[in-house]
Parts: C-alpha cells; sequence; structure tokens
C-alpha cells in the first residue's frame, strides 16, 4: 500500500503521548487507503467528548489525595460508546484517546453496533485498601456520570480494574438513577447480570486467533506471554490447555521461564497466593527483556502499549505475535517485524473477543434474558472467526499487513456510518 502518513514526532514525552501517536499513525495509513476526505479525516482522529475530572479519594489515615480521571467517547455514529475502564499510575488523557480511537475501529471490525470509548484514573490500585479503591470508583462513576448509560456510553473493565469494580460502577449508576440498571456496564459479576464466558473472553479470542493464525496442531507450539493478568493468564491457560508449550510469562515483578513448559494453572495458583509469578519454584527467573527475545513460536504481548519497538523488534524471534494488549506494536517496530517476515495478528482483531462478549451481555441485559455459556461461546467464536476471515482476504488481495487490513476495515465502516448519516449540515 502506497501511504501518506502523518509525520511522526520523534521525541515523544509519555507513553499516552507515543500510543496517540501510533493510533493516529495508523488512521492515517487506511484513510490514505480508503481516500478519504481531509474533513472526515479529522473528524476521525478528534474525540467526539472528552471528559477530564478530578477524583478526591479520602485514604484510611483521613489524609485527602486528589488523582485525575478521563473518559473519553471517540465515536458514536455506530452506537453508543464502549470501552473499558483502566486504574493505572500513568494513565493520561492521551492514553485513553487512544485507547478509545482503538475501540472505535474494533467494534466496527468485528460487527457490533458500538462507537468507542474507553476511561482511565490514574492511581495505582495495589496501593490502595479495598475501601478506598470503592470510594474512588464511586466517585469517579459520580464525575463521569453525565457521560455514561446503557444507550449512551457503557464502560467495562481494562487493566487494573475488574468485576467488583464493575460491581460498584454498577451501583452508583442505579442509585443515581433510582432503579437497577445492569446495562450500564458489562463485565459485572453473575448475580448482579454479568455473562457467562465474559470473565474469560478476550483469553478466549486471544486463543481463537492464535490458533486460526497458526493453521496448525497446537501440539508443542512454543509461546511467551507478558502480561499475566486478566487476559495474559487465561490466554496462557487456555493455549495450555489444547497442546502448547507455554515457555515464559512476566508480570510487573518479573518473568519466568522453563524451556520444558510451565504448569500454567499451578503457577496461576502460585501468583495468586504470592502477588506475582517471580520466584515460581518449577522455573527460573528471566528479564522482562529477554521474554520478547525468546525462541518461541507464539508471543502474545498483554501488558500494556508501546512494548514491543523499534529498538527490540530486530531481536524479536517469534514468527507470530498475538496482540492480547491494545498498542503493544509501535508504528517503527511493525515496519521492523513485517520485513522479517513476521506476522502481526492486530489488537483491534485478537483482542476483539472481549467486547464481543460485553456487547452480549448487554443484549441480555437491554432484554433481561440470558444465553448459555455454550450460547455464548457459538456467539463469540462466529464473530472472531468472520472478522478474520475478512481480514486475511482483504490483506492477502491488497497487499497488507494484518493490522492496515483491519484499521481499512475498521475505519471504512465508521466513515460509511458518518457518510450515511450526513456529514455537512
Ligand atoms: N480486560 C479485558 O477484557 C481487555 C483487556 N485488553 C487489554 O489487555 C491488556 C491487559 O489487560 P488486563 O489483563 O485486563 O489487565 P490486568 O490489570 O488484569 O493485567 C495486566 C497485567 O500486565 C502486567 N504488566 C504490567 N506492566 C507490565 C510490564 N512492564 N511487564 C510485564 N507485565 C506487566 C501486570 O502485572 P502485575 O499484575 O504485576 O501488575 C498484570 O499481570 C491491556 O492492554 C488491555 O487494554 C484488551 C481487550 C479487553
Ligand atoms: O468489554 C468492553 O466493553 C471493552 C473491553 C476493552 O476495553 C477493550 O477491548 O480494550
Amino acid at each position: 500500500m502506497t501511504v501518506m502518513v502523518p509525520s511522526r514526532t520523534p521525541a515523544l514525552i509519555t507513553p499516552g503521548q507515543q500510543a496517540l501517536d501510533s493510533a493516529l499513525h495508523q488512521l492515517g495509513q487506511a484513510a490514505e487507503h480508503l481516500g478519504l476526505d481531509e474533513g472526515l479525516r479529522t473528524m476521525l482522529a478528534t474525540p467526539r467528548r472528552s471528559l477530564t475530572v478530578s477524583v478526591p479519594v479520602r485514604r484510611e489515615d483521613g489524609r485527602m489525595d486528589v488523582v485525575q480521571g478521563f473518559r473519553v467517547q471517540h465515536n458514536v455514529s455506530r452506537g453508543p460508546a464502549k470501552g473499558g475502564i483502566r486504574f493505572h499510575p500513568s494513565t493520561d488523557i492521551h492514553e485513553v484517546t487512544a485507547l478509545a480511537m482503538w475501540m472505535t475501529w474494533k467494534c466496527a471490525l468485528v460487527g457490533i453496533p458500538y462507537g468507542g470509548a474507553k476511561g482511565g484514573v490514574a492511581v495505582n490500585p495495589a496501593e490502595l485498601t479495598t475501601r478506598e479503591l470503592e470510594r474512588l470508583t464511586r466517585r469517579y462513576v459520580n464525575e463521569i456520570l453525565p457521560l455514561i448509560g446503557p444507550e449512551k456510553d457503557i464502560p467495562a473493565p481494562d487493566v487494573g480494574t475488574d468485576e467488583q469494580t464493575m460491581a460498584w460502577i454498577m451501583d452508583t449508576y442505579s442509585v443515581n438513577a433510582g432503579y437497577s440498571v445492569p446495562g450500564v456496564v458489562t463485565g459485572k459479576p453473575m448475580t448482579l447480570g454479568g455473562s457467562l464466558g465474559r470473565a474469560g473472553a478476550t483469553s478466549r479470542g486471544v486463543q481463537i486467533a492464535a490458533l486460526t493464525a497458526l493453521g496448525r496442531s497446537p501440539e508443542g507450539v512454543r509461546v511467551a506471554v507478558q502480561g499475566f493478568g486478566k487476559v495474559g493468564a487465561l490466554a496462557a491457560q487456555y493455549l495450555s490447555d489444547v497442546g502448547c508449550t507455554v515457555v515464559a510469562v512476566s508480570d510487573v515483578g518479573g518473568a519466568v521461564h522453563h524451556a520444558g513448559g510451565l504448569d500454567i494453572a499451578d503457577l496461576r495458583a502460585h501468583s495468586a497466593q504470592t502477588g506475582g509469578v517471580s520466584g515460581y519454584r518449577h522455573a527460573d527467573a528471566m528479564s522482562h527483556d529477554e521474554l520478547f527475545e525468546l525462541d518461541v513460536d507464539l508471543l502474545i504481548p498483554a501488558a500494556l502499549e508501546g512494548v514491543i519497538t523499534a529498538a527490540n523488534a530486530p531481536r524479536v524471534r517469534a514468527r507470530l505475535i498475538v496482540e492480547g494488549a491494545n498498542g503493544p506494536t509501535t508504528p517503527e517496530a511493525d515496519e521492523v517485524l513485517a520485513a522479517n517476515g513476521t506476522t502481526v495478528v492486530p489488537d483491534i482483531l485478537a483482542n476483539a473477543g472481549g467486547v464481543i462478549v460485553s456487547y452480549l451481555e448487554w443484549v441480555q441485559n437491554m432484554q433481561a434474558f440470558s444465553w448459555s455459556a455454550a450460547e455464548v461461546e457459538l456467539k463469540l467464536r462466529d464473530l472472531m472467526q468472520g472478522a478474520y476471515g475478512e481480514v486475511k482476504s482483504l490483506a492477502a488481495e491488497k497487499g497488507l499487513t494484518l493490522r492496515q487490513a483491519a484499521h481499512v476495515i475498521g475505519v471504512g465502516r465508521v466513515a460509511e456510518a458518518h457518510q450515511m448519516r450526513g456529514l455537512y449540515p
């Protein structure tokens, strides 16, 4: 594909700005391929609504901390805004904007009737007690209350949040409404209207994407996973369950490696007991950087953005990368990987299982109805495999990478929605 893309800033300041720069670069490439006019490109590059809030949080010792929170609705042309809420100390408005933009293309790519959003609070949840976290979550929700709602903008879990956080969000919104509104948030506990299959949905989608991309028996396929949270740990588990050999995983505290394969269920139990993978007795410690350079067949980044860069991409030996995380590969790294013949299944396709089952949860909530685990799994599989097939065909037809093809499809569908709704009143 011949591309004219926005010039890239060499000296970037925050990881969030770097993520937004990557997202804009990817949009620029897709817009060029689609021949979108300047006005439409600007609309698609610009979030519809961005809210920055100050969130006071009363600490157990009586101290008052004030942290920043964000909710960005990137696009709502295809339906209500949808996307997770992240609690992480380095979150900023730029990162949340990039993540919201990726949600827009992701929902369009897999054909679910949503726009894209994301939220974040610049806080380290590991440093707060449960009571402090609850107070923080409720106050943040009160601050973003005018934006969210089951027909407007539906949050979900992301880094540092979980189904307990979603339960507090649902309760805070419902108390304000005066009645229970389960459809305001997805990724809820089952008892509050959660869906069977949502907890493992992103990882199940990663597994489906990985097995489809491999196109051969998973038996003996060697895997390394960066990030051992909600997405990474279950992706490792599901791949191990079908015969892959997961040789290394990492979390913030370190990486562990065992060439003969890790017992993922046992390692998950160790991590739950000790707070991390480090110190697991059936594996050796290795550095975070070494994990990316292991001689494996499949590498799954499942933590944060910008971890595969121009600096380490030349040393990546995996032939296949399946992006559990959002934005783990920079555009410069993409070029290196493509030149080296490494296939990258991009985030907006590979990790779409989460938002797909969130959509199914929301549909169930809106109809006060529930599907069985098997029904949810079937619908997830259909949507994932359908999207994968479309991306692969377009990539082959036009000579694009899977990321370029996925963006052309996602951006193209959103552009079409804008055009049909009438761009220039
Ligand atoms: N949850 C979901 O449904 C979806 C999530 N995603 C994306 O998947 C990624 C992970 O999200 P999720 O699993 O929910 O988040 P979690 O908070 O559950 O887990 C994040 C994991 O990443 C680890 N981590 C953070 N920084 C590093 C690092 N520098 N090196 C190694 N490990 C690191 C954390 O370690 P520690 O535990 O030690 O802090 C933790 O194990 C994010 O990019 C998210 O946007 C995408 C689609 C849906
Ligand atoms: O489940 C959802 O609604 C969104 C999940 C998410 O934040 C993501 O796909 O990045």
